[in-house]
C-alpha cells in the first residue's frame, strides 16, 4: 500500500513500500508507475512556471504598494487607506472564499509590513 507522502530526498531505505519504491522516479514523483510519473513530471514543469510567475507578481505588487505608501506619506497623506484594503479583501474573498481573505491579508502585509 502506498502511503500519503513521499520524501524525495530520503535515502532508499527510508522510502515507503509500494510501486517501485527504490526507483529514482518514484522518489521524485511519489508513484512507481512510469506513465503516471512522466505525466506528473510534465505537470510539475507548469506548476514550477506558475510558481515563478506568482513570486514575481507578488514581489512587483509589494514594491508598487510600498511606492504608493511612500508617495502618499511624502505628500502628507496617510500610510493606509482602509476602504481600499476592504475592497481588496472582498475581491479575494469573492473569488477564492475564506482562503482568498487570508491570501489578501498576506498580500496587504507584504506591501506595508505588519501592523
Ligand atoms: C497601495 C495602497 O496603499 C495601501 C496598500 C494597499 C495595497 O497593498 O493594495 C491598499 C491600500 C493602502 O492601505 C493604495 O492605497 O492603493
Amino acid at each position: 500500500m502506498m502511503t500519503d507522502v513521499v520524501d524525495g530526498s530520503a535515502a532508499p531505505h527510508d522510502r515507503p513500500a509500494g510501486g517501485d519504491p527504490t526507483g529514482a522516479a518514484a522518489a521524485r514523483t511519489g508513484t512507481g508507475d512510469s506513465a503516471a510519473a512522466e505525466r506528473i513530471s510534465e505537470i510539475r514543469e507548469r506548476i514550477d512556471e506558475i510558481d515563478r510567475t506568482i513570486i514575481a507578481l507578488w514581489q512587483e505588487r509589494a514594491a508598487l504598494s510600498q511606492e504608493v505608501g511612500a508617495t502618499r506619506m511624502a505628500s502628507g497623506g496617510t500610510r493606509l487607506v482602509l476602504s481600499r484594503e476592504r475592497e481588496i479583501l472582498e475581491r479575494f474573498r469573492q473569488a477564492l472564499g475564506a482562503d482568498g481573505t487570508q491570501l489578501a491579508l498576506l498580500l496587504l502585509r507584504a506591501g506595508r509590513g505588519p501592523l
